[in-house]
């Protein structure tokens, strides 16, 4: 995936998995495609994913170069040569990346992957055709016209008031606790959906609930991420853990999450082996919601 614009600005570059932010122009961008045998009307396959504040168009286009992370890797060196960047995990990269790139990269991941999996039209069988922004496609057989889908996610902190419960499912890297969170079902309010991913996930009923915040989310698809604060009634909080969607769920003192928000991305092994439990990054609203829970928690202890 590489994202041009019009005129030399911050650029990204990237596979689903790497990333590369770079700098150039849609005619070097010409060059490199022809220098790495790519066919140049490619770039008609480029989304539009924002602009700058001089109204400097930016677009995101994937290279397909897929080949470069596994068997070509002479390829993918020769490419961090030419571009003076190097590539890194997607999801590594969000430590590194500020708030405006991210959601640039969350934009472009999302849109290129919907197209990818949108070629072709589900009642004709017939191809489809892009949009030049890439806003939708549109099927000139049966005339549908398919707009870029998000699904609806519900991510929940539950808290006893005194603790919060954080989970880890086994795809999590090492270490890692995040709140719980589920797919919304069709026909369910945002609501009916917290109560019941807290009820399948942990066996607790929810007392009470705050919305938050949401967040556009392009793993492992195009999700709007919906977060809320919800609150287990006193003495409901035996859990009770969904092996089959979980790993582990356990409830955390204000002090070991507020000790573990301090670590910046995935910290060393202790010196028994053991790795100290931490927290997703700013970029994912996880990180806000226990951030905000903690700035709670602390205002009423200081208060009482
Ligand atoms: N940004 C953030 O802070 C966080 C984001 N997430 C995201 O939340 C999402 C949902 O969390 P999970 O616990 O995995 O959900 P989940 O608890 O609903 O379980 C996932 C399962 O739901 C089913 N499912 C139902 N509708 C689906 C749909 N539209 N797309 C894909 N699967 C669907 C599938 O069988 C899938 O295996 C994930 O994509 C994850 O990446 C999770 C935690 C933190
Ligand atoms: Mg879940």
């Amino acid at each position: 995936m590489m994202m041009y614009v019009e005129k030399p600005r911050v650029q990204e570059y990237f596979t689903f998995s790497i990333a590369w932010l770079l700098s150039f122009r849609a005619s070097e961008l010409e060059r490199i495609l022809s220098k790495f045998g790519q066919d140049t009307r490619k770039i008609e396959r480029s989304v539009l994913i924002g602009c700058s504040d001089r109204r400097e168009a930016w677009f995101a286009l994937d290279l397909s170069l897929g080949s470069l992370c596994s068997s070509d890797s002479l390829q993918k060196s020769e490419m961090e040569t030419e571009l003076q960047g190097s590539f890194i995990q997607l999801r590594k990269a969000l430590f590194q990346l500020n708030e405006k790139d991210t959601s640039l990269i969350f934009t472009a991941q999302a849109l290129l992957r919907w197209h990818e999996c949108h070629q072709f039209c589900g009642k004709s069988g017939q191809p489809t055709q892009k949009n030049v922004a890439g806003s939708k496609r549109i099927c000139p057989s049966s005339n549908m016209i398919y707009y870029p889908q998000m699904s609806p996610v519900v991510i929940t902190l539950v808290s006893d008031r005194t603790r919060c419960l954080l989970a880890r499912q086994s795809s999590f890297p090492k270490g890692m606790y995040s709140a719980l969170a589920g797919f919304c079902d069709v026909g369910e309010t945002l609501e009916e959906a917290v109560r019941r991913e807290v009820a399948e996930e942990v066996g607790l009923e929810v007392d009470s609930l705050q919305y938050s915040a949401s967040q556009h989310w392009p793993f492992p698809n195009s999700s709007l991420m919906m977060a809320c604060h919800a609150t287990v009634g006193p003495g409901q909080t035996e859990i009770h853990v969904n092996s089959q969607e979980l790993e582990t769920a356990g409830w955390f003192s204000l002090e070991e999450v507020a000790t573990a928000l301090k670590r910046k991305g995935p910290p060393s092994n202790e010196q028994d082996g053991t790795i100290p439990f931490w927290l997703p990054p700013k970029a994912a609203i996880a990180h806000r919601l226990i951030w905000e829970w903690v700035q709670k928690q602390s205002s009423s202890s200081n208060l009482a």
